[in-house]
């Protein structure tokens, strides 16, 4: 990057304005602003469907060092509305880069800023909240008027139904590695491309269905489980998926959800959501499983929660269910268990693209539910 800067700004719905400099594509662009803290990633970051309309910051001062490849998308496009870092890489290197990051985003035409004071940015949204932003560059950049203007007369996160946005137009089949053992339904409300290879490691052949599939589209694959993947949006809007979850308690299909997943299923089993403050996005957060008290690091990215206390029963229209993981940063629930019948979930990412895998058993324990009814 040699030659003229051109100024960008990151302006945030309570007026708060961070000068920058233009960063991947140029022009304007809005969306929720939100911190990531994972220190390795950002290929994996960009390309995961739950941050439809949100703009991340990167709290890791330097991103791009390893450019950009051809192996770690975790969809087909870069879904962040908009992106913001402090010190750009002025000269990636990776053996597998075959272009650097900058380049990508122009070509996507991602709207970014960099030279941003990131931590000030970072702990502005840990005490006053994730809010409406925009990024403004070139023929986008105008008056702080006009600019928080089209901030505030943006649609805000909550009650944002998205996973139509994001889903897979047609189903489609990631074929088992191996001899097919099990056959999983997926609903696709956002799924990363890290989490049916996960399952087809494991001899599970997954039919990736369309977010707005039907009961009948769903029994047709007459899956020995159902996974319900992660997504963009505000849980409440998820309606339809949380009514084609109660179809497959009451049928008693074993069952595993993640992130998204699994607040529908809380729903499905009675629960209420609510937006948290700013969220939990990053590769280094804590659960603690309330059967073996063990702590698990994991990857995560969710805005919203389920309501809940840690380890606490509770009965739902599917008999007895429990609290099974939290957060003891916070006490969010981390994730849900049916006792009566055979279904589960969490909030955090096991494929963990990127991330540690600490959570990765949890693939294991739903090929046994699926071997406990067979
Ligand atoms: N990664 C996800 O599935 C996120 C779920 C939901 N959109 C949230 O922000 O909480």
């Amino acid at each position: 990057m040699t030659g003229t800067r051109t100024p960008a700004a990151l302006v945030l719905e309570d007026g708060r304005i961070f000068r920058g400099t233009a960063y991947g594509a140029q022009g304007s662009t809005l969306g929720e602003v939100v911190f990531c803290t994972g220190m390795t990633g950002y290929q994996e970051t960009l390309t995961d469907p739950s941050y439809r309309r949100q703009i991340v910051v990167q709290t890791a001062p330097q991103i791009g060092n390893t450019g950009w490849n051809d192996e770690d998308d975790e969809s087909k496009r870069i879904w962040v509305a908009g992106y913001v870092v402090r010190d750009p890489a002025r000269s990636p290197s990776s053996w597998r880069a075959t272009r650097s990051l900058d380049d990508e985003l122009q070509a996507q035409g991602i709207v970014g800023i960099s030279d941003v004071d990131t931590r000030t940015l970072t702990r502005h949204i840990r005490e006053h909240g994730a809010m409406r932003a925009g990024v403004f560059s070139g023929d986008g950049l105008a008056g702080p008027d006009e600019m928080i203007e089209a901030v505030t007369a943006s649609p805000a996160m909550a009650g944002a139904d998205l996973a139509g946005e994001v889903t897979t137009a047609k189903p489609y089949v990631v074929p088992a590695a191996g001899q097919a053992r099990f056959r999983v339904a997926a609903l696709d409300l956002g799924i990363k491309s890290n989490t049916p290879r996960r399952m087809a490691e494991r001899g599970i052949e997954v039919h990736v269905l369309p977010a707005s599939s039907t009961v009948d589209d769903l029994l047709a694959v007459e899956a020995d489980g159902v996974f319900l993947s992660n997504g963009p949006g505000d849980p409440q809007t998820q309606d339809h998926a949380t009514e084609l979850t109660k179809s497959v308690l009451e049928r008693e299909i074993p069952l595993f959800g993640i992130c998204f997943g699994n607040q529908i299923l809380g729903r499905a089993l009675g629960l209420g959501t609510y937006k948290m403050r700013y969220g939990h996005r990053g590769l280094n957060i804590p659960v603690i499983d309330a059967a073996t008290g063990r702590v698990a690091i994991t990857a995560q990215n969710h805005g919203f929660a389920l309501e809940g206390e840690p380890g606490q029963r509770f009965e739902s229209p599917f008999g007895a269910a429990q609290i099974s993981h939290h957060c003891p940063n916070d006490d969010t629930v981390e994730g849900v268990r049916c006792l009566d019948v055979p279904a589960f979930s969490v909030q955090y990412h096991p494929e963990a693209a990127a991330g540690p895998h600490d959570a990765d058993p949890l693939f294991d324990e739903f090929v046994s539910l699926m071997e406990a009814r067979n």
